[in-house]
């Protein structure tokens, strides 16, 4: 018999050796137009997998919803697989300099999380993957797109440290984005500190690309028109990384 992955329920023959990462499993779909021969293959707990070809090379992508333990979950299932090259497609909340429909690229991340604890201890880097951070510069270059590099800061709670709801929740997270403006951070979201790290102590080779899609200052969103336009945009430049580097 076939032994699957717990979670993700995928085979070592159904995937590639590199792998997109993502949140919203609606995106899936969206990257399988962008892949000859997709396949979707098994979905579990909304856990969804493509995997397709890209250049000869095949890919797989797989949607883990939101936060660190799952997006953990689902790196370290596909590296069991055989997947050695993953990189994180998905939405952050932009800092300025950074704004509002920037393509955004870590090269490494405060990790402000704790699934990255689980993995190694404080103070251990959540650096991306040289090669693959090279790959997407030159990928984001050849295309005339607003884009900026630098760390990222990732954090598990959402509305107690990211977005606020009220304006009693404003006053606390407040104190996060001005440690995130002190320290030079051009984006937050709740995964890429724990993928680099995750990644980094198993082995696999780790990169992150994210859309800003909410202003950190106003809380203004990214209107959907130029957030479908711009994610599809990211997962060429992720795919043209993925094929060179
Ligand atoms: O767009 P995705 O990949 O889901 O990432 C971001 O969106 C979710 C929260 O808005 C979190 O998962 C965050 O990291
Ligand atoms: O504001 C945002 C947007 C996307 N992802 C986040 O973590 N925060």
């Amino acid at each position: 018999m076939t032994e699957t992955a717990w979670y993700i329920g995928c085979a070592k023959e159904d995937v590639g050796e590199s792998a997109l990462l993502t949140g919203d499993r609606a995106r899936i779909d969206r990257i399988a137009a962008h892949l000859k021969e997709p396949r979707i293959l098994a979905e579990n707990r909304g856990l969804r997998t493509v995997t397709g070809l890209r250049g000869g090379m095949r890919v797989t992508a797989t949607a883990f919803g939101m936060g660190g333990p799952i997006a953990a979950i689902v790196l370290h299932e596909l590296f069991d697989l055989g997947v050695r090259r993953f990189i994180r497609v998905g939405t952050a909340m932009a800092m300025p300099p950074a704004g509002l429909g920037d393509m955004l690229l870590a090269d490494g991340a405060l990790a402000h999380d704790g699934t990255s604890r689980t993995y190694a201890p404080a103070g251990y880097p959540a650096v991306a993957d040289f090669d693959l951070g090279a790959a997407l510069r030159a990928a984001l270059v050849k295309r005339a797109l607003p884009w900026r590099a630098g760390l990222f800061g990732t954090y598990d709670g959402f509305y107690t440290e990211s977005f606020a709801l009220s304006a009693g929740e404003a006053v606390v997270i407040d104190k996060v984005r001005e440690e995130v403006r002190r320290l030079g951070l051009i984006a937050t979201d709740m995964e890429t500190a724990t993928l680099l790290t995750a990644g980094r102590v198993l082995g696999a080779r780790v990169a992150s690309l994210c859309l800003g899609t909410v202003d950190g200052l106003s809380q203004a969103k990214l209107d959907a028109d130029a957030l479908a336009a711009r994610e599809a945009d990211m997962f060429e430049i992720a795919l043209d990384a993925l094929a060179a580097g």
